[in-house]
């Protein structure tokens, strides 16, 4: 019968080239309410903090499931590189997919309405939006012009209309919006929902980041080409034994945004929105930020004045050259950045042992097929 039910129901786009990757300490009964936009697709599952602690995943998906004992033998001493207690572990689940597509997600973010009612299939809009080019290098006044109903307005020239291949779309979220901690406490009832005037926070728009921009990419509703940009997605390093958290994405953001400019490659942001469930706490994610409130004083001047040579054509060597500008010329910030330029290289040696032709197979001991 469940086959019969399989069959009536449409195939997903990308159903086989995309997986999605959840970072997770807790049981994912968030899923039951992704059920019929997920489940028809592969999830991994990347299970931080205490290996020995069994997590539940509902029946009937399609999944593998990481723990930091499978991190520690799958990538040995280049373990080092993964974060731990920190959703930045997130990104060992980009490493070990061998799909085109990845889409993440936190477990405290739901389904969302529009401002009609209806319910959001944000993982069908990101697929939407790196599949539809995008505009990096002259910006459109009516947004993404490959959107139904809008297109390029007068005085957009004709040879650019073609677009850029997009390489990641940036989704956003009601109700908790991705606030740092400062603003966090500020601002401690403000909820990005319907409670307050719905037309000023839900903005039906998908735009390109213009090249030459930097942007707070954060990781809790975001797809990606992983064969495009895939290399360049290290969350950086942050938890457990780390001077900074909370700017894992952000860093990701960073050089994802730096080498797609230099490829030319574009980066969307907007549609689709997901409902953010739950604040973390402000004080802890304080504490979690703080030197990173200092040091992307030092490191977004940094970013902006990043030339990657015309010879770095790949992103393993872009990401490569990055970190060798990270370790010269943040190093002297702190310490952290000789580190973190460090496992910068260790992360693309773990990629291409696990990638490339000849690399590794991490073979997930705990899943479970359809
Ligand atoms: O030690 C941990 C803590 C959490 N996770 C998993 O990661 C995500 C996010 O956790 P949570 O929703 O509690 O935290 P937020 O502050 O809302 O996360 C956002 O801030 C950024 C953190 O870098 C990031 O952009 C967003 O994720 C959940 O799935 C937890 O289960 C973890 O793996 N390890
Ligand atoms: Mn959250």
């Amino acid at each position: 019968m469940a086959q019969l039910y399989y069959s009536m129901k449409p195939t997903p786009m990308l159903k086989d080239e995309l997986d999605i990757v959840i970072p997770t300490i807790r049981n994912l009964d968030f899923l039951e309410r992704w059920r019929p936009f997920f489940e028809q697709y592969h999830l991994i599952i990347v299970q931080d903090g205490d290996p020995s602690k069994a997590i539940k995943i509902p029946e009937g998906f399609d999944y593998e499931l990481y723990n930091r004992n499978d991190i520690n033998r799958i990538l040995g001493s280049k373990a080092s590189c993964i974060s731990f207690k920190d959703s930045a572990c997130r990104c060992f689940g980009y490493m070990v997919s061998k799909k085109k597509y990845i889409y993440t997600i936190d477990d405290d973010c739901f389904v969302a309405k529009d401002p009609s009612g209806k319910e959001i299939n944000a993982l069908e809009q990101h697929i939407k939006n790196l599949l539809s080019p995008s505009t990096p290098d002259f910006f459109n006044t009516l947004y993404d012009p490959y959107r139904d109903g809008a297109d390029f307005v007068r005085g957009y020239p004709f040879s650019m209309r073609e677009g850029a291949i997009t390489a990641v779309s940036h989704g956003l979220w009601l109700n908790i919006p991705d606030y740092d901690a400062p603003t966090q406490l500020v601002k401690p009832l403000e909820r990005n929902s319907r409670k307050f005037d719905f037309s000023l926070r839900y903005v039906d728009a998908v735009m390109t980041i213009p090249k030459g921009t930097l942007f707070p990419m954060c990781g809790m509703n975001l797809a990606f080409d992983r064969e495009l940009i895939g290399p360049a997605m290290y969350f950086g390093l942050m938890g457990d034994g780390q001077p900074i958290g909370r700017y894992d994405d952000m860093w990701a953001g960073w050089c994802v945004k730096v080498i797609c400019d230099h490829m030319g490659w574009g980066v969307k942001t907007g549609l689709p929105y997901i409902w953010h469930s739950k604040a973390s706490n402000p004080f802890v994610n304080l504490k979690k930020e703080y030197n990173g409130i200092f040091w992307q004083e030092e490191a977004i001047p940094f970013f902006q004045s990043v030339t990657l040579p015309k010879e770095c054509t790949s992103v393993q060597q872009c990401y490569l050259e990055l970190a060798r500008l990270v370790k010269e010329k943040l190093g002297k910030v702190d310490p952290y950045f000789n580190k973190l330029a460090v496992e910068m290289v260790t992360w693309i040696e773990a990629w291409e042992e696990l990638n490339s032709p000849k690399g590794t197979e991490a073979k997930a001991p705990n899943g479970k097929k359809k």
